[in-house]
């Protein structure tokens, strides 16, 4: 059934009456969630994916992303109810859909290089598949222009996308792992940028389907890319904003906190919070996708926070070395514990986290380096060149915080001055309260608070 020969009302109609199959190429944290939403919507959906026991146990209701709150029982529910089955077998799952979306793995390197093979290999299997009236979507997040370059492949299939015998579009997947299936239903409106108004058309019904924040048509492909982008390179331009406006508090003696607050009352104001540094998948990633591909433009401002974001572990270093100057200390030999492994609390994941290179540094300054995070265990600590410790092992010359654990912000600060040997707080979250900090005889300092 060629999906572009319907209204958009006739599609939506057979959408919900399950008469019509979308297939998900990808069936981790982003895919087997946006699977299981349709399905509950009523569509009939096959989750695809290579590792044969994440489909084995999906088939039998299992779901392997237990962090994702309520997606357990949505995949029993599914297939139990048989609209949600999964395969490794991708070809077949084209040959049976009418829709397929591909949502596998873009992991990059630390400077953006994209690894695109799993994207790749996904189109040359829905090309195998591919027939006349299909649409295929990209909702990975990947770099402008990539989704074109996949046309080619999709052609092999002998249909030809400019005589729109499919459709094609890029619609970026702005869900976050722990609140997936509230995001997808509706958090954010759906991005869509298709080859044609018909597939914009059919793929506005199909998204209308399950997300009620409504859907944003945006006039190409590219731009669709390049929307998912540059919400992140906004946000690392941002906090490197804070960053910069924070050094400039340190040396004024001004604390950038509650100036940042109160600037940011005016609604045109929006001064993200300074810290050790920006980690994770995405926003430190996001703008290399803009910074390699400009050729006759030089992204100066983008260049200039990536450089500044990267640069503040270092600072966290400098302010450390200032606090223990300040107690006649040294760095050398000194017991340091760096409280935080991850990039950001609450999420167990170590890309460009800030806690790396500070402990590297520490540790080419022979302090004698320690850590602890509530999401870690030693393994983790020892592979970034640090002993596993906890506040109560030893006394301390420093404390570091680098990542904003819950666990960080309530911490006992009455215990934590009984392990101490230097009461010495260097906070790269602004997780602890200065003032409390400060009243219980600590000497604090973060990232735009400065006091000696
Ligand atoms: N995780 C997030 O918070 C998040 C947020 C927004 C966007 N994204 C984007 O979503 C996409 C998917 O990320 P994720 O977090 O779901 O990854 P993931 O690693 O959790 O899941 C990827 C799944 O794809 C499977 N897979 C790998 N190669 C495959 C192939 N060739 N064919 C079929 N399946 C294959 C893997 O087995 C795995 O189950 C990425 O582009 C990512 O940038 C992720
Ligand atoms: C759907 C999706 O993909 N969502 C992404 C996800 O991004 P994420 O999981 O990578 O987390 P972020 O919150 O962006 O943090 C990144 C790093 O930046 C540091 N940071 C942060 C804010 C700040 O003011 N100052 C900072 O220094 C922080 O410590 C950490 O190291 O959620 C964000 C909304 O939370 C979204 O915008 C972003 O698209």
């Amino acid at each position: 059934m060629s999906m572009l020969n319907l209204s958009k009302e006739e599609f939506k109609n057979k959408f919900k009456n399950g008469k019509i199959t979308v297939a998900v190429y990808g069936q981790g944290k982003m895919g087997l969630p946006l699977a299981n939403v349709f399905a509950e919507a009523g569509v009939n959906v096959i989750g695809v994916d290579i590792c044969e026991e994440v489909v084995e146990n999906l088939n039998k209701g299992i779901n392997h992303i237990t962090e994702e709150p309520f997606l357990s029982e949505l995949v029993a529910k599914n297939v139990k109810n048989g609209t949600y089955c999964a395969t490794t077998d991708g070809k077949l799952a084209a040959e049976k859909a009418d829709i397929m979306i591909i949502l596998v793995p873009t992991l990059t390197d630390e400077k953006g290089n994209i690894k695109l093979g799993p994207v790749y290999n996904v189109a040359e299997i829905i090309s195998s598949g591919l027939k006349e009236g299909n649409i295929v979507i990209t909702e990975a997040t990947m770099p402008p222009s990539t989704t074109e370059s996949l046309i080619t492949i999709f052609e092999k299939s002998g249909l030809k996308l400019s005589n729109g015998d499919f459709g094609l579009a890029h619609a970026p997947e702005r869900t976050m792992t722990g609140t997936a299936l509230r995001d997808i239903k509706g958090q954010y409106p759906k991005i869509i940028g298709a080859n044609d108004s018909k597939t914009l058309e059919i793929l506005s019904g199909m998204y209308e389907t399950i997300n009620n924040a409504g859907i944003v048509p945006i006039s190409g492909i590219k731009g669709a890319e390049a929307v998912k982008v540059f919400e992140g390179v906004y946000r690392d331009v941002n906090i490197g904003l804070a960053n910069e406006l924070a050094l400039w508090c340190e040396e004024h003696n001004v604390d950038a906190l509650e100036v940042f607050e109160s600037a940011n009352t005016q609604p045109y104001c929006h001064i993200h919070t300074p810290g050790a540094g920006v980690g994770g998948h995405c926003i430190p990633v996001y703008p290399w996708f803009v910074i390699n591909s400009s050729e006759k433009l030089n992204p100066r401002i983008t260049k200039t926070a990536r450089e500044l974001n990267d640069y503040m572990a270092h600072h966290m270093v400098e302010l450390t070395i200032k606090g223990l100057n300040s107690f006649e200390k040294s760095l050398k030999n000194a017991k340091i514990l760096v409280l935080g492994l991850t990039f950001r609390g609450g999420v167990k994941e170590f890309m460009k986290s800030a806690a790396i290179p500070i402990i590297s540094e520490l540790n080419g300054w022979d302090a004698d380096v320690y850590a602890f995070d509530p999401l870690c265990d030693e393994t983790d600590a020892n592979r970034y060149g640090a002993k596993w410790a906890e506040m109560e092992s030893y006394k301390w010359d420093a404390v570091i915080i680098t990542s904003d654990h819950v666990e960080f912000k309530n911490m006992d600060l009455d215990k934590l001055m009984k392990n101490v040997n230097i009461p010495l707080i260097v906070d790269g979250r602004n997780t602890i309260d200065p003032v409390i900090a400060r009243e219980k005889g600590f000497k604090y300092l973060s990232v735009g608070n400065f006091k000696l």
